[in-house]
């Protein structure tokens, strides 16, 4: 029994050494094709292949890998090299950069170690930075810290608290900052990483929510949102429908709790639609800028998307609602370019 056993593992062994031998010589023929001669009659420059990593789910791999970015990168002579999460990290690769979005703690594990035992890799991006968006608690911490104002604009985050217990005890707490909350709620998961969302009409409703969730005012904004997608340095602003505005007469005609399953998902784009132009008003690229260096910095993330809403009335108050870490950039428009320009420019390649 024993002998059999040792038999496998070594079998198993042998397999994982063959994998291995396959993934270097398939990186080394690339590193071979991409290592051209620059410039004749000049000493020859090679120019390296950058090797990415990546370790996505299915779904993410499916809208993120598609074969126009694949091919711009051969191109651009980088190489997406799937992670195999079964084997130890340090043995795949050698990576430049290590492109990742999986949950679990036993990931974080994995990657953070690796970061600590690989600083020349670059990582995108770090466990702890991409933990603190995946509350909706401290999500938005950043941006309220921020208190962005200028000449372009106020970008703030909706009042907001957070319930780990039943949400009516609002009403007991006589909670302040809450008194001049108009009476619409919107009620979202603690954990980023689910969806559902819930209007509730008013307070004696809240009692019907399951915590712990985060209570946010809603904010009338045209029904339109703004999906300001950043990669690296590189800002791209897209038009997505939204919720629509409520009204005191739907106050008064509503009462209870609304159940959005996946509101955002289903969300078509607004870039084509015929809207009123005070709605469709792209927010001011310099305040756009501003905010993103801002918070690229704060969160420590380079790859992220904000949801903006602006007041509905107004030509400057904005508010960010979400954050998201990795998010579906496939929707961005030129994010094949955008995405391997980004990569290039994070490693020294001659
Ligand atoms: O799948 P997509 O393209 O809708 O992308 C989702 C994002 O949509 P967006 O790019 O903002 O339109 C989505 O953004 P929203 O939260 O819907 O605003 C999330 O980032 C979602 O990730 P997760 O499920 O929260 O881990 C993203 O899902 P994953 O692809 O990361 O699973
Ligand atoms: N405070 C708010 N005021 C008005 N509408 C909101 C507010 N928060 C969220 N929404 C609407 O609900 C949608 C989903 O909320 P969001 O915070 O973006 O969560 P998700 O992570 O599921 O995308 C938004 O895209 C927007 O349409
Ligand atoms: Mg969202
Ligand atoms: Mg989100």
């Amino acid at each position: 029994m024993r002998g059999e056993i040792a038999y496998i593992k070594e079998k198993e062994d042998e397999e994982v050494q063959v994998r291995n031998e396959e993934e270097n010589k398939m990186v080394a023929a690339v590193q071979r094709k991409y290592t051209s001669v620059v410039g004749g009659g000049f000493p020859p420059s090679p120019i390296k292949v950058v090797v990415v990593g990546y370790a996505l789910t299915s779904k993410k791999t499916k809208s993120f890998l598609q074969p126009k970015l694949e091919g711009l990168a051969r191109h651009k002579g980088i190489l997406f090299v799937a992670i195999d999460q079964s084997r130890p990290l340090s043995d795949q690769g050698p990576f430049d950069v290590v492109l990742h979005k999986l949950s679990g703690k036993e990931w974080r594990c994995v990657i953070e170690d690796y970061r600590q035992t690989h600083p020349e890799v670059t990582v995108l991006d770090p466990p702890y930075a991409i933990q603190q968006v995946h509350n909706r608690q401290s999500m938005l911490q950043d941006v309220t810290d921020l208190n962005l104002s200028d000449a372009y604009g106020k970008v703030g985050v909706p009042k907001q608290l957070v319930f780990d217990k039943d949400p009516s005890s609002i009403l007991d707490a006589g909670e302040p900052g809450w008194t001049e909350v108009t009476h619409w709620y919107v009620a979202k998961p603690l954990v980023a990483k689910s969806h559902e969302l819930s209007l509730a009409y008013d307070e004696y409703s809240l009692q019907e929510l399951e915590p712990p969730l985060v209570l946010q005012e809603f904010i009338n904004h045209g029904g339109v949102l703004f999906k300001v997608y950043i990669v690296g340095e590189a800002i791209k602003v897209v038009r997505r429908f939204s919720l629509p505005d409520v009204s005191n007469c739907d106050l008064s005609k509503n009462a209870g709790v609304y159940h959005f399953p996946r509101v955002s998902c289903a969300a078509a784009s607004a870039d084509e639609a015929d809207l009123d132009p005070c709605v469709a008003e792209l927010p001011p690229r310099p305040l756009l800028e501003r905010l993103a260096r801002e918070l690229r910095r704060r969160l420590g993330l380079r790859l992220f998307n904000l949801d903006i809403i602006r007041e509905h009335g107004t030509r400057d108050r904005y508010y960010v609602i979400d954050i998201n870490y990795f998010p579906g950039y496939g929707k961005m428009p030129e994010y094949e370019h955008i995405f391997t320009d980004f990569l290039l420019s994070l490693v020294q390649r001659e």
